[in-house]
Parts: structure tokens; C-alpha cells; sequence
């Protein structure tokens, strides 16, 4: 169990509703459905009220300082049984890099697998006490776009399985380039913590608010002010 998954859940009640696309950049087709994750009637473009509100804000900061510029949403609401096929095919890709059929690979060599494809994903809990974050609608993986339309380079494409995707990853590089992925991810922080929410402490493009994760994010830096989760899953 990870650490914030000890944070308790008072459910609010809030609906999930759909993120009003025509207002962000969107990540077309929808890039689990194009992998084939089933989500039967729900949407992966919903959120809960309150975090859509947040996500508006986020964009409102945004062109501010950058008008004409988008955030441009990857992945928002998922279905357990989505997350599970992700955690599954994310499985499959790292197997296939070891170059070994399963039934080749030692129970250590399997487990070192697993304990890579946890890194980066929620375990696909059906516990209401430890739900992944994103099916709560609490949570977001999204990216930017200029006034041009073009995705901006963030140094490392979002679910990338590599030290690249640590958010501080190119904080104390020398390279111009690289400089300028870390100013466009504190950016992409910046207008996101603004609107109230969070950053995955291991990914630059993991937002939430109102979840587990949050809560515990926010009890770390406010030791005296401390939150539970108002978002379980839904
Ligand atoms: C892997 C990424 N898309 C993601 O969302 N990771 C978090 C931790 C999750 O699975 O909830
Ligand atoms: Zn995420």
C-alpha cells in the first residue's frame, strides 16, 4: 500500500460531469481507446464538478501569461477495470523489452517487472478504501499547446517509463533545450497548483484534487492544517 492511500475518504457526493472540451486541447483519439480499453457508457473526459471548475481556472492562469495557449488533456476519468488493462499492457511492453517469453523469466525477474509498472501506475484496487486516483474523477494527465497548436516538447512523452518523467528531471541541466523543458513544466505546475491541485511527486503530467493523493500531498506541506479525501471512487 502506498503512503496516501492511508488517507481516509469522506465521499461529498459530487457528480461527474463532462469536461467542456471545446475549451482545452484534446488528445484525439483517446489514447488508452486507441490501445483498446473498454469503458463501456462512461467517458474517459469527465471529472468531477469541482475539478472541472480548477481545470477552467488552470486555464484562465494559463492565458494570462500565455493567451491563446491550451492545456491539452491526455487522460482524466478511468474505469478500474480501464486502469487494470493499462496496468496488464504496461506489463506487456516491459516483458517484450526483456526480450524473454513469461514462462522463461525467473519469479524475481517477474517481480522486478511489476514493481517497475507500480512506479508509474495505481494498482487497479476494487477497495473502496484505496481506489487508483483517476477513478475518482479527482485526477488529470495533461500536457500544453502553444497559440500555434503545436504540442510543446516537455522533455519525455506522458506514461513514459524512464527516470525523464521525475517533474525535476532537467531542474539542474546546463542544456538550453533542457532548460526549457523544465520552464514549461513549472509552468505547466504552476498554473495547475494555482487552481488548487497537486502534482504526482513522480510524474510532471499527473494532477488531482480532492483525492487521496492530494490530501496527502497536502498534509505533507501542512503538517498543522491537515485534509482527507472528499472524492472516493465513482
Ligand atoms: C501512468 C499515469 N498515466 C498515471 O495516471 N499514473 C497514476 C499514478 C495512476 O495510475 O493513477
Ligand atoms: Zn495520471
Amino acid at each position: 500500500m502506498n503512503s496516501y492511500q492511508q488517507i481516509p475518504i469522506e465521499e461529498c457526493g459530487e457528480p461527474l460531469v463532462p469536461i467542456p472540451l471545446e475549451k482545452f486541447a484534446v488528445e484525439l483519439p483517446h489514447p488508452y481507446e486507441r490501445l483498446g480499453a473498454n469503458y463501456g457508457e462512461r467517458s474517459p473526459y469527465c471529472l468531477r464538478q469541482g475539478v472541472v471548475t480548477a481545470l477552467e481556472k488552470a486555464q484562465f492562469l494559463l492565458n494570462k501569461s500565455y493567451p491563446g495557449w491550451k492545456l491539452k488533456i491526455f487522460d482524466a476519468y478511468r474505469t478500474v477495470g480501464v486502469q487494470q488493462f493499462m496496468v496488464d499492457y504496461t506489463y506487456g511492453i516491459l516483458l517484450k523489452r526483456q526480450g524473454l517469453p513469461e514462462h522463461k523469466l525467473s519469479p524475481q525477474q517477474r517481480q522486478k517487472i511489476w514493481d517497475q509498472v507500480y512506479q508509474l501506475w495505481a494498482a487497479p484496487s476494487l477497495d473502496p478504501l484505496t481506489p487508483p486516483p483517476h477513478s475518482t474523477g479527482a485526477a488529470i494527465d495533461l500536457t500544453l499547446i502553444d497559440d500555434r497548436g503545436i504540442t510543446l516538447d516537455l522533455g519525455g512523452q506522458i506514461d513514459e517509463i524512464s527516470p525523464r518523467s521525475h517533474p525535476d528531471y532537467y531542474a539542474k541541466s546546463q542544456d538550453i533545450k533542457e532548460q526549457q523543458f523544465h520552464r514549461r513544466r513549472q509552468l505547466l505546475e504552476r498554473v495547475m497548483l494555482n487552481a488548487g491541485f497537486s502534482r504526482h511527486p513522480r510524474e510532471w503530467w499527473h494532477f488531482s484534487l480532492g483525492d487521496q493523493m492530494w490530501a496527502w500531498l497536502h498534509n505533507q506541506n501542512n503538517p498543522n492544517n491537515s485534509v482527507i479525501a472528499r472524492y472516493g471512487r465513482i
